[in-house]
């Protein structure tokens, strides 16, 4: 798509969530400076940088756990500095988050670990809390019996789809995704890109996923963001990527991983019949 073209279309879509001049530091250091990064409604962002970038941080200081020397954030319009305290919760509901490892409480069951949002920022029965977090499990593809399961009964696929359901919880409009398939083999890696993808299709779910996984980049991501250098530096669609003249971006989207995750991806898909 050309340039013009390619804003107009992104004007019209809903920002959900808007960082803009963002600056975080430790100390005498400097890990993002002036960083804008804008996510739209309904898409999947894959966020990737080399380690130690601030992609973390970045993810952290969105979600008020890390505090910033400057700029501004918005979710859903409404701007974190201007919003009053009850504005604050309110937005604080319209995020989840599912923190790398599953980060689930070792001591609770996956229901209780579901129900942990729930009983913060609602006042529901009981009864009504089981049956949601019944749905939760559901939605992420675990059997009804991995509900009252410790953590430690639980492989890691599970673990992470336990945690996505917690992240789910409060019916959240903007997920955000730690490293998810990190530790978990190809293929379940691959069956939780899915159900991230089909989340996003049935719940109209905005995910923002930092990721090393080149398989999630280039089969669910419809948007990939490179942090280096303090800032985003290129962001775009997969093409932007390989046409990006930067030796970091270079080699991680046309390395010898890549090429072989793109050969995969060509054979996996089915070509049209010749008559
Ligand atoms: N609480 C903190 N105090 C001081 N420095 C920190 C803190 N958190 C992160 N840093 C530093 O900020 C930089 C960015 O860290 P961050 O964890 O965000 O990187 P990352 O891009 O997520 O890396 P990885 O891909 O390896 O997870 C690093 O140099 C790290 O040491």
């Amino acid at each position: 798509m050309a340039g013009t073209q390619k804003d107009a279309a992104q004007k019209e879509r809903q920002v959900v969530l808007s960082v803009h001049d963002l600056t975080v530091g430790f100390g005498s250091t400097i890990v993002l400076d002036n960083l804008n990064l804008d996510i739209y409604r309904g898409e999947i962002l894959g966020f990737v940088g080399a380690s130690g970038t601030g992609k973390s941080v970045l993810m952290r200081t969105v979600l008020r756990l890390l505090p910033r020397r400057g700029g501004s954030i918005k979710i859903l319009g409404t701007d974190y500095d201007e919003a009053t305290d009850e504005q604050r919760v309110a937005l604080d509901t319209r995020l989840g988050v599912l923190f790398q490892h599953g980060a689930l409480f070792s001591s609770l069951t996956v229901k209780e670990n579901i129900q942990l949002p729930m009983r913060e920022y609602l006042d529901l029965p009981q009864s009504l809390m089981d049956e949601l977090a019944f749905l939760k499990i559901e939605m992420v593809g675990l059997a009804p019996e991995a509900a009252d399961k410790y953590p430690s009964e639980l492989s890691g696929g599970m673990i992470k789809r336990a945690a996505l359901a917690r992240a789910l919880a409060l019916d959240p409009d903007l997920v955000f995704l730690d490293e998810p398939t990190s530790g978990l083999d190809p293929i379940g890696a691959a069956e939780f890109d899915m159900l991230i993808a089909r989340l996003r299709d049935t719940l109209g779910l905005t995910v923002y996923m930092v990721t090393h996984d080149l398989d999630s980049l280039f089969s669910v991501c419809d948007r990939i963001a490179v942090l280096g250098q303090k800032r985003v530096l290129v962001e775009g669609t997969l093409e932007d990527m390989f046409a990006f003249d930067d030796p970091w971006v270079q080699s991680y989207f046309r390395g010898k991983r890549a090429r072989s995750v793109v050969t995969t991806e060509q054979d996996a898909t089915p070509t049209a019949q010749s008559d």
